[in-house]
């Protein structure tokens, strides 16, 4: 069995962070392991606190799983302080890991700051260059590029100005502009649009998280780069066309719906 690392925050509510990279790990087929950064209390209307995972703790979770047992691929999601993001770099590179996808979680849907101000030219200097596939959303693509992003000419040029910053690929979200849901996907040579329809739904917790969970898992099976996202957005529109209403506010993404659908339990819910 293949095996993935989240290295990520908690969730409480289970929408996003860690909980929903090891539902999609899961689903995927994937051995899921996990070294958590942070524990928020959360559910789908905010962020209500977060307690940071001490340096050393976070270090000795990566150093504990890559000491032992073999790591096929890595996502990385919310690491808010500038000594974490050092130390996971640190770790990662002693540890020659491979297949690493990093969603660089800056803002909660909810509006809370997950990435703290003098964490970003780490996450800028360390993270991105040790990237295979980074998966910024349009918020964090025209922060890390430095231009704003109206529609899908901004999103080629920002990814091509974000991909000289050194990940392989990057993978620009377009769900926050307003009309489809077209992601754009550029390697440093050409640039692939991935079309997909938006959906109507306002329960989209966790979409982002999920998308480079799957990725992940699809790396970590050996598809080539291409296939493993267009394989995950895929599994992802599913995952939103069939989103749950839980909570009262911005509900999850169903994980196991293809699983569920062939059990019959899809109607139950
Ligand atoms: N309503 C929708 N219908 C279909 N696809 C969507 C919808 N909303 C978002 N997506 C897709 O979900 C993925 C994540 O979208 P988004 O750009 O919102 O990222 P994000 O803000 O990082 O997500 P999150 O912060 O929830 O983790 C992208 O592939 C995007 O195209
Ligand atoms: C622990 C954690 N990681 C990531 C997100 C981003 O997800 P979203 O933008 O859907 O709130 C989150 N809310 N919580």
């Amino acid at each position: 069995m293949k095996k993935a690392l989240t290295i990520a925050g908690s969730d409480s509510s289970g929408g996003a962070g860690i909980q929903a990279d090891l539902k999609t790990f899961a689903a995927h087929g994937v051995f899921g392991m996990s070294a958590i950064t942070a524990i928020t209390a959360q559910n789908t209307q905010a962020v209500l606190a977060v307690a940071e995972i001490p340096v050393e703790i976070v270090g000795r979770q990566i150093d504990a799983i890559f000491e032992d047992i073999e790591v096929d691929a890595v996502k990385i999601g919310m690491v808010s302080r500038q000594t974490t993001i050092i130390r996971i770099c640190d770790r990662l590179r002693h540890h020659a890991a491979r297949n690493i996808v990093v969603d660089p979680v800056m803002v909660s849907k909810s509006g809370w700051n997950l990435l703290q101000p003098d964490a970003l030219a780490a996450l800028r200097s360390e993270l991105l260059p040790l990237a295979t596939v980074l998966t910024p959303n349009i918020p964090e693509a025209e922060i890390l590029a430095g231009m704003p992003i109206h529609d899908l000419d901004g999103m080629a040029e920002a990814a091509a100005r974000i991909q000289g910053l050194g990940p392989a690929y990057v993978l620009l979200k377009g769900g926050h502009l307003p009309d489809n849901a077209t992601d754009i996907l550029y390697d440093g040579k050409e640039i692939h649009a991935l079309r997909a329809a938006r959906i109507d739904t306002k329960n989209t917790h966790g979409t982002g998280c999920t998308l480079s969970a799957a990725i992940a898992a699809n790396l970590a099976k050996g598809m080539e780069v291409k296939t493993a996202v267009a394989e995950a957005k895929e599994y992802l529109t599913g995952a939103i066309a069939h989103a749950l209403a839980i909570g009262k506010g911005v509900g999850p993404t169903h994980h196991f719906y293809d699983l569920y659908r062939k059990a019959g339990w899809l109607d139950q819910f």
